[in-house]
């Protein structure tokens, strides 16, 4: 559907995102940024929840693996039934890098990067891509990553996924080493952006931090406060995420 819009321009009907968390309680988190009714819509091997005026929203599992087949599962349910989404977002709460990402704050991703993708060597690890083979970083479109974290208050830099969650100041150190704009690590974001990418589609990660990325210590996560801020966050965002234009910005 086309709207005719002030001053001569043309806007279209609202983008269709999906917003892809780990597990319900994310999704939920997000979903409390909507007042409207939740539908529930039962797809063979994902389900999805349809919030009235707000996306769409997948518990898609916790890991890249899972992770990125449960929104293939969606994205190609949506294409089939003649409904394309036009964006997925990776959300949810992660470890950030101290002192760039405290606890609590939200950091959208101008790089999704697989960390621990690759061959690990006497002289250090090698990234997949060394070794040949496909991708490690996917690059939401820049404009979007800018408008998405002003509206939300969000820092901006490297998400890394990590299929192992850092637990030693020296795994953080070695990380860092290797991508130093590093500013959270998760478990999901890559998995998202590679059935984003294989459908053709923008990606966006938003994360909110519940925990510092080094030395274990269960004690100091503040997973309370990182939903919440991911709730507030998707509040102020979601306008953006809803007119973004794929056509005009990539
Ligand atoms: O047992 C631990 O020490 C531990 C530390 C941090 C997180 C976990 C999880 O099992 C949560 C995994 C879940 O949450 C995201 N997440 C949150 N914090 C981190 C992190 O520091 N590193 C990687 N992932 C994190 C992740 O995306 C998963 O969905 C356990």
């Amino acid at each position: 559907m086309v709207l005719p819009a002030e001053e001569g321009h043309l806007i279209t009907s609202a983008s269709r995102v999906l917003v892809a968390t780990a597990v319900p309680v994310e999704r939920d988190a997000v979903a409390e940024a909507f007042p409207g009714p939740v539908r529930e819509l039962s797809l063979p091997g994902a389900t999805v929840h349809r919030v009235e005026d707000g996306p769409d929203l997948l518990a898609a599992g916790v890991g890249p693996a899972l992770a990125a087949a449960s929104t293939a599962t969606a994205l190609t349910a949506a294409a089939l039934d003649g409904r394309p989404y036009h964006l997925v977002v990776s959300a949810g709460i992660a470890g950030g890098f101290p002192p760039h990402a405290p606890l609590g704050s939200l950091v959208v991703a101008d790089e999704i990067t697989a960390a621990d993708l690759g061959a690990e060597t006497a002289d250090g690890f090698l990234p997949v891509t060394d070794l040949g083979f496909g991708t490690i970083t996917h690059r939401p479109p820049a404009a979007l990553v800018r408008e998405a974290a002003a509206a939300a208050g969000a820092l901006t830099g490297t998400v890394l996924t990590v299929s192992t969650v850092t637990g030693t100041a020296a795994r953080a150190d070695a990380l860092l080493a290797r991508h130093p704009r590093a500013l959270a690590e998760a478990m999901e974001g890559f998995g998202v952006a590679e059935a984003a990418a294989a459908h053709g589609m923008a990606v966006l990660e938003v994360r909110a931090v519940s925990n510092p990325v080094g030395p274990r210590d269960r004690a100091a996560w503040r997973i309370g406060d990182a939903l919440t801020a991911l709730t507030e966050g998707f509040g102020k965002l979601t306008p953006v995420l809803e007119s973004w234009n794929r056509h005009e910005h990539r």
